[in-house]
């Protein structure tokens, strides 16, 4: 395997759907391709160790490769964990479970199941590399960290393996593997994903997505998507994504003649939305800004939302600015406000200076859509810029700066989408 050779992911933005998306209802979602997970893979110092370093989450793990023989030496586990990719396999996690014993109970627990599933199943044979990520994305935010990640870890080993050539573009089956690997690295960090974040990340673009019954997935391009003009805030309030499913699953039992029907309003909301975004114009746009009012309020009598979360939507009333719903899993994180038509650009700065100045949060104006996942491999690897590009994988470093040389599109270096 040759190495040093880079990759990267978008994270995305769930305009309907989030929640009820898990249970099978319709969702739509774009990707965020601006605001990306890169990652590094070059040779470790010590040729039998197989390294993670995680700055974003100041995680940083050598193993033994010895220390995955026991593992490895499970064929039997290893080949149904590949055949029967809609699961994690039980086996397989409890061998992990062993091997990450030391780390149990802590915030790096899911990172590192992650990572070592992934690599078990998909280049265990490999060693003597160090893998290093570094997002520009806010991580638990409510905009995909997780599963950007586990997209950029699943296209890095499919790579490694062999099984990605990365030769030419990216084809709908190395995409399709990707996706499939970087679900189940969504599973070993939030539990019950839906698999929308995987396949934004993956895809790019805008995507319909419903998950049946059988564990399959349907997802369409949503051709036509228009750039909606929309303020992103992220109130910095920290939540995790794996809690919150949770808790709204332990609602759905608790109250399943109250919830179910909440569900599957959510999910003709997505449907009604997604037709709107597919030809928004003048007689639908106030009808798209209602159905994010609608979502939210239903987002709200779930629990995922926060006094946080709701100043934003008091603020956007208020002033007058246009509708806001939470995005992503809720608790915190982020929000989304689509903006009424009219709405002056002196206006949304007046909105957005309340927010930044009165409530410390962060806003974003970004475009939604544009390329997924993405590699960089050896060969056409910018050696010479090796060292500046590894100075980008540390803690602290600002946004501007990994943007200046890594950012697809933005920047000379040669990705392949
Ligand atoms: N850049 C990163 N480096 C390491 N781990 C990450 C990174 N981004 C995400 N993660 C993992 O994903 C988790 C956050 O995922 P989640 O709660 O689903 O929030 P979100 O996906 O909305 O950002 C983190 O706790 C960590 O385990
Ligand atoms: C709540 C959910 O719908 C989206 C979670 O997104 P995020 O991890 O908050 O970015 C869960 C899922 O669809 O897997
Ligand atoms: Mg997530």
């Amino acid at each position: 395997m040759s190495v040093p050779f880079l990759v990267s992911a978008p994270g995305k933005v769930i305009i309907f759907g989030e929640h009820s998306a898990v249970y099978n209802e319709p969702a739509v979602a774009a990707s965020v391709s601006a605001l990306r997970t890169y990652l590094i893979v070059l040779p470790a110092e010590d040729p039998n160790v197989v390294e993670l370093d995680f700055p974003d989450i100041n995680f940083n793990h050598k193993w033994h490769h010895e220390e995955f023989e026991k593992v490895l030496r499970d064929k039997e586990a290893l080949e149904e964990a590949r055949h029967n990719t809609l699961q994690l396999s039980a086996r397989v996690v409890k061998e992990l479970e062993t091997l990450h014993s030391d780390l149990n109970k802590t915030l790096y627990y899911c990172a590192a199941l992650c990572f070592s599933y992934l690599y078990v199943c998909l280049c265990p044979e490999v060693k003597g590399l160090k893998f290093m990520v570094k997002s520009t994305l806010p991580i638990g935010a409510g905009l995909g960290s997780s599963a950007s990640i586990s997209v950029v870890l699943a296209l890095s080993m499919a790579h490694i393996s062999g099984l990605i050539k990365a030769e030419g573009e990216l084809s709908l089956s190395e995409k399709k593997l990707v996706n499939t690997w970087s679900f189940l690295g969504e599973k070993c960090i939030q539990g019950t994903p839906s698999g929308i974040d995987n396949a934004v990340a993956t895809y790019g673009n805008a995507v319909s997505f419903k998950r049946e019954m059988d564990g399959t997935t349907n997802l369409e391009f949503v051709e036509s998507f228009p750039q909606v003009p929309m303020v992103l805030t992220y109130t910095k309030i920290p939540r995790s994504t794996k809690t919150l499913v949770s808790n709204v699953r332990e609602l759905v039992v608790r109250q399943p003649n109250v919830v179910k029907p909440i569900l599957t309003a959510m999910g003709q909301l997505a449907i009604r939305g997604t037709e709107i975004l597919d030809s928004l114009d003048e007689s639908n746009y106030q009808e798209l800004l209602e159905l994010v009012r609608v979502n939210h309020g239903l987002l709200v009598s779930l629990g995922v939302s926060h006094p946080g979360l709701e100043l934003v939507r008091f603020e956007s009333e208020s002033m007058g600015i246009g509708s806001t719903k939470l995005t992503g899993a809720g608790g915190g994180g982020c929000s989304l406000t689509i903006l009424h038509k009219g709405t002056t650009q002196e206006q949304v700065q007046l909105f957005k200076k309340k927010l930044e100045s009165s409530y410390g949060y962060k806003t974003f104006q970004t475009d939604l859509g544009g390329i997924g996942c993405g590699i960089i491999p050896h060969k056409a690897f910018p050696l010479e810029k090796l060292h500046d590009i590894e100075a980008l994988f540390k803690q602290d470093v600002p946004n501007e700066k990994i943007d200046a040389i890594l950012l697809p599109g933005k920047t000379n270096l040669h990705w392949i989408y």
